[in-house]
């Protein structure tokens, strides 16, 4: 096999999360976002130590999971979404047997309760970061997601399924309005320009929505007109509903960020209109959730997640309980009721304020949260916990905080992870010092998307 060299090839199989496997001439070829049991053309792309990548050219027969047409006009060149072409229950069964296969070498004996799959498959999404540009150079102002492999090339996600139609009501009025005026989008190798994010929040059960929009401070626009005509798409109850928003905007922003990378921070802040937070509820609770605190993306799924998280946690009666990684605090808060305390940790500053502020509209006394990095402070607090639950971000955990994790010897563990992979190394260590794998149950919070998260039990064999 050379580089750039063209073959066709059935796949045989995807590992996670989106490589699909093909054996040509007796080697292992890698192609990304190939489904099993597609024909495809592809090229050489890459060739190291043994391992080769293909690049999909063409797909020449769809899959037999393919059971469906995709429902998006935009799939395809969007990357936001690979599998719309598959039913949802092939999506389910294909994610489940990928963690399957990842954890079978490292864990034996251990109980699969398979994949729980999220409530709702379409208009998931809480949260939807879109991106100023354009969909090809010096073409019209663009605002939606990358382009597949594109840094540069943004595709209009105006008909974005996986968002609710309040999405694409506010993102159409942005782009119109900018549109009209000719305001060019911030270019992200000459750092000029001025419009770079837009980024909507929508509560799933309140309805409640806040805008952000994100620029640099290299224009001073008036953004009254465009504040108005967003609020002009609240419903009066007089219009047409397909014109007006089914949820209600409570909050408009306008976010400076000079940064020179490609993220969506602030420098400076603006409250157009209301407020700079919604509020959301999960099993019973309620949750202030301003522009960046993060929260678990799909609300409905994370009541899935989380109802596993505390299946798995068992009985709480009297313990003390660490949750690492704690968020907004939602877990914390979650298992505070039936819990004698809950600490949680968490490195961003602006979440943990959340949290305290959140266990106090719901009136919990028993929850406690230090900000900060694991790994230095697990080791100040005095308290000793009965039982840890973890859920680290996609990197997983560092492996000196893993050390000290392990070494308060609790009788349980709970593990939930966004990156079976992560998951997969972190178990090893889990199982070296002394704990064994009980029970591993996967949720599925992102359809149409390659994500998958596991919740892992863990007990303690060796004292
Ligand atoms: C997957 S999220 C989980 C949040 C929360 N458990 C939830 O369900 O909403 C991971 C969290 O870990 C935090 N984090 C990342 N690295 C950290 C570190 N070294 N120490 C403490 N928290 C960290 C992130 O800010 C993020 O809030």
């Amino acid at each position: 096999m050379k580089k750039g060299q063209i073959y066709e090839g059935i796949v045989d199989k995807i590992e996670f999360p989106n490589k699909g496997i093909l054996m040509i001439e007796g080697t292992k070829v890698m192609v990304k976002n190939a489904i099993t049991g597609q024909k495809i053309r592809f090229s050489v792309s890459k060739m190291r130590k043994g391992k080769v990548e293909g690049r999909l050219l063409e797909v020449l027969e769809p899959s037999h999971l393919e059971d469906r047409a995709a429902k998006c006009p935009a799939f395809g060149p969007c990357g936001g979404c690979t599998y719309q072409t598959m039913s949802y229950e092939n999506q389910l069964k294909m994610k489940a047997e990928q963690v399957e296969r990842l954890l079978a070498p490292v864990c034996t004996e251990y109980e699969f309760l398979g994949i729980q799959g999220s409530p709702s498959e379409w208009e998931y999404r809480n949260k939807m970061e879109f991106s100023f540009g354009d969909e090809y150079k010096d073409g019209p102002l663009a605002l939606g997601l990358h382009k597949r492999g594109s840094f540069h090339d943004i595709v209009v996600a105006n008909q974005c399924k996986i968002v609710h139609p309040d999405y694409n009501l506010i993102l159409s009025c942005v782009l119109t309005y900018f549109s009209e005026k000719g305001t060019d989008f911030y270019h992200r190798l000459s750092h000029t320009g001025y419009l770079r994010h837009l980024l909507v929040r929508r509560a799933a059960k309140t309805g409640e929505l806040l805008i952000s929009l994100i620029t640099s401070s290299q224009e001073n626009l008036d953004l009254s007109e465009l504040r108005d005509r967003l609020l002009g798409l609240n419903s009066d109850g007089s219009k047409e509903s397909a014109n007006c928003l089914e949820g209600s905007i409570v909050g408009i922003l306008h976010i400076v960020n000079d940064s020179l990378a490609d993220v969506v921070k602030s420098d400076e802040t603006n409250i157009l209109f209301g407020r700079d937070f919604i509020r959301e509820e999960l099993l019973g609770l309620s949750f202030k959730i301003s522009t960046f605190s993060f929260f678990q993306t799909n609300s409905l799924g994370a009541e899935v997640l989380y109802s596993v998280a505390r299946e798995f946690v068992g009985e709480t009666k009297d313990k003390l309980i660490f949750d690492l990684y704690s968020g907004t605090g939602t877990i914390a808060q979650i298992l505070a009721p039936v819990a004698k305390k809950v600490i949680g940790v968490e490195i961003v500053e602006e979440a943990v304020e959340a949290a305290r502020e959140n266990a106090k509209l719901n009136g919990l006394s028993n929850c406690e949260f230090i900000a900060g990095d694991v790994l230095k402070v697990i080791g100040s607090i005095k308290d000793k916990p009965d039982l840890i639950v973890l859920d680290p971000p996609r990197d997983g955990i560092h492996p000196k905080a893993l050390d000290r994790i392990i070494d308060y010897g609790v009788e349980r563990l709970v593990y939930i992870s966004c990156k079976p992979t992560s998951l997969v190394r972190d178990l090893v260590v889990f199982q070296e010092r002394g704990y064994r794998v009980e029970k591993v149950c996967c949720v599925d919070m992102f359809p149409e998307t390659v994500h998958v998260e596991c919740v892992v039990l863990m007990s303690r064999v060796e004292k």
